[in-house]
């Protein structure tokens, strides 16, 4: 049985992952690679109604908890249904966040504990940790200036949550960046798409090549 790669994007609202994702499989594609992009929350039939749930600016009422334990039960579909099956074939599975995007989103911002969250993802995730996490970095205020002037993207439910709190977020992903310093390889978010997608792929090869 051959064992594909698992390369996740994190970093803030509006770093640009989900744009580079798809310049980033192109290059891959061109190298050879077979590959298959993919999002959380999301991906699947399921996963893509949890995210429905999750991410409706209406559900104001939501629970730090519920929300946290929604991720993590789109996340087990999404691996269980989508990404295992993709690996076992030996792809290279681009996923647009992952567990991180928990561990700074509900468990630094919303303040429940990374540690807390991490446990709760443990039963989701089992070993599955992803082999490369290109993280996108790009300060709070940026990536939101970026998204309004994207008009045609949605609001959702987190777009909305205050400057705090996406500070907080920021944060997550530095304490997040030290304590996986081998995983966790930053990208310069704020460059062009061009440099961006240049800098990803030469991470990217050098994982590829081991
Ligand atoms: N390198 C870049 N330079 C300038 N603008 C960019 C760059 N990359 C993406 N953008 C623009 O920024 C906006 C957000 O990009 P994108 O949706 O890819 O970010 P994201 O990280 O996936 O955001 P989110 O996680 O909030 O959905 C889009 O309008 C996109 O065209
Ligand atoms: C996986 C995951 C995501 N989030 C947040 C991050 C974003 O605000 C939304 C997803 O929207 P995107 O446009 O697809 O980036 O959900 C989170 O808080 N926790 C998570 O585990």
């Amino acid at each position: 049985m051959s064992k594909g790669l698992f390369i996740t994007l994190e970093g803030p609202e509006g770093a640009g992952k989900t744009t580079a994702a798809v310049e980033i499989k192109r290059e891959l594609e061109t190298l050879g690679f077979d590959v298959m992009m993919t999002r959380e929350p999301g991906g699947i039939k399921i996963a893509e109604k949890i995210r429905e749930v999750i991410l409706d600016p209406t559900h104001t009422e939501m629970d730090s908890r519920t929300e946290a334990l929604l991720y993590a039960a789109a996340r087990r579909q999404h691996l269980a249904e989508k990404v295992e099956p993709a690996l076992k074939e030996g792809r290279v599975v681009l996923c647009d966040r992952f567990i991180d995007s928990s561990l700074a989103y509900q468990g630094h911002a919303r303040g429940l504990g990374i540690d807390e969250v991490w446990s709760i993802n443990q039963f989701a995730i089992g070993s599955m940790m992803p082999d490369c996490t290109l993280y996108f970095d790009i300060t709070p205020l940026e990536g939101l200036k970026r998204i309004e002037q994207n008009l045609g993207r949605e609001v959702n439910r987190l777009d909305l949550e205050g400057m705090a709190f996406h500070d907080k977020v920021y944060e997550g992903y530095q304490i997040l960046q030290e304590r996986f310093p081998e995983r966790m390889q930053r990208i310069d978010a704020s460059q062009s798409l061009e440099k961006v997608t240049a800098d990803s792929i030469k991470v990217l090869s050098a994982v590829l090549r081991k």
